[in-house]
C-alpha cells in the first residue's frame, strides 16, 4: 500500500491552532513579528519569500520584508542586522540563504541574536541542538519531523538515511533523529557505493538539489522517502530529488514536491516565530 503524505493538508491543519494561539497573544497586547531580510533578488528566493509572506499575513503576524541590492557591503548588513537584533518590536529574524559571494555567510549567521534566530542557523542553537537540548530549530528538519509525527511514521529504532550534509537540513535533521532515537546514517557526495546505503533506509531523506537523483533501485521496498530537493526540469517544472514516478512503485511513503516538505518549512518558521514571540507576555 502506498500513502501519499501532503505537507500541505498537514500544513493548512496545524495552522488553525497557529491561528488561535496568535488570537491568544493579541488579547496579551502581543503581536508576534517576524523580518525576513533579502539581499540581491534570485527568482527561487523569490518565491520563498513569497510564501513566508503569505502565510505569516494570513496568520496576522507583523511580517516585514527587508531588501538590499546585492552590491550591498558585508558591514552594512551586519549593521542592519544587528538594529533588529536590538529592537525590542522585532521577535523573530530571518536572513534568506543564500548571500552573494562577497559576504561571508557564516559571519552573518553569527550576527543574528540566538534569542531571535528563528532560522536556528547561529551556534549556539545548532550546539543546543546537538546536545538534545533543542531550542529553535532549522525549519525544513523541524517540518520534516512534524510530517512523520503526523503520518503516524515512527523515528525510534528505524535506520533513517540522510543523503547531504548541509547546514540548513542534512546536518540539523541528522541532530533531530538521533534525538529521537534513531539509527542515523548521514551519506554525501564523497559516499561510497550510495545505493547499498539508501537501499537500507527506513526512511530516507534526500536533501541534495539534483532532479531525478533517487531511483527505485535506490530504495527498500515500503520504505519512507522524503523529499526535500528543489529543482527546475528539462520543461522548467519544480521537481525534487526523487524521481516520483519510478519510486512510487516501491516505497511505502512519500512526499511530493510541491506540496511536500516546502509547506511544512514555512509552518514550522510561523510556529518558532509565535514561539519566540510568547516569551514576551
Ligand atoms: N535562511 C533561510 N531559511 C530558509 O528556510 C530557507 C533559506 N534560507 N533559503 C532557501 C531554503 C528553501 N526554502 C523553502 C521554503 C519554502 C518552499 C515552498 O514554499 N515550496 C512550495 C512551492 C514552491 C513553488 O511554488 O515554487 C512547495 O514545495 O510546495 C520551498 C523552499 C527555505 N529556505
Amino acid at each position: 500500500m502506498f500513502k501519499l503524505i501532503s505537507g500541505k493538508a498537514i500544513a493548512q491543519k496545524r495552522q488553525e491552532n497557529l491561528r488561535l494561539e496568535v488570537e491568544n497573544l493579541n488579547a496579551n497586547g502581543v503581536t508576534p513579528s517576524l523580518r525576513v531580510v533579502l539581499v540581491g533578488n534570485s527568482g527561487p528566493s523569490e518565491i520563498y519569500v513569497r510564501n513566508k509572506a503569505r502565510r505569516a499575513k494570513e496568520l496576522g503576524l507583523d511580517f516585514n520584508l527587508i531588501r538590499f541590492d546585492e552590491t550591498v557591503s558585508e558591514k552594512e548588513l551586519i549593521e542592519f542586522i544587528d538594529s533588529l537584533n536590538h529592537d525590542k518590536t522585532v521577535d523573530a529574524i530571518l536572513v534568506q540563504l543564500p548571500l552573494p559571494q562577497h559576504i561571508n555567510e557564516e559571519k552573518v549567521v553569527q550576527t543574528v541574536s540566538p534569542n531571535k534566530d528563528v532560522d536556528g542557523f547561529s551556534p549556539i542553537n545548532f550546539g543546543y541542538l546537538w546536545q538534545n537540548n533543542p531550542n529553535i530549530i532549522p525549519s525544513t528538519a523541524g517540518g520534516i519531523m512534524t510530517l512523520l509525527e503526523e503520518s503516524d511514521i515512527t523515528t525510534t529504532a528505524k535506520h533513517v538515511v540522510i543523503v547531504g550534509r548541509s547546514n540548513i537540513v542534512g546536518r540539523p535533521l541528522g541532530a533531530l533523529m538521533l534525538n529521537s532515537d534513531a539509527t542515523v546514517t548521514m551519506a554525501h557526495s564523497k559516499t561510497k557505493d550510495l545505493k547499498s546505503i539508501t537501499k537500507q533506509a527506513d526512511i530516507l531523506i534526500s536533501a541534495v538539489g539534483k532532479a531525478h537523483f533517487i531511483t527505485a533501485d535506490m530504495v527498500k521496498k515500503g520504505a519512507t522517502v522524503i523529499d526535500v530537493g528543489m529543482n527546475r526540469d528539462e520543461n522548467d517544472r519544480l521537481v525534487g530529488d526523487v524521481d516520483f514516478d519510478d519510486v512510487s512503485s516501491v516505497a511505502g511513503a512519500m512526499t511530493p514536491v510541491p506540496g511536500g516538505v516546502g509547506p511544512m518549512t514555512i509552518l514550522t518558521l510561523m510556529e518558532q516565530t509565535i514561539e519566540i514571540a510568547k516569551k514576551r507576555v
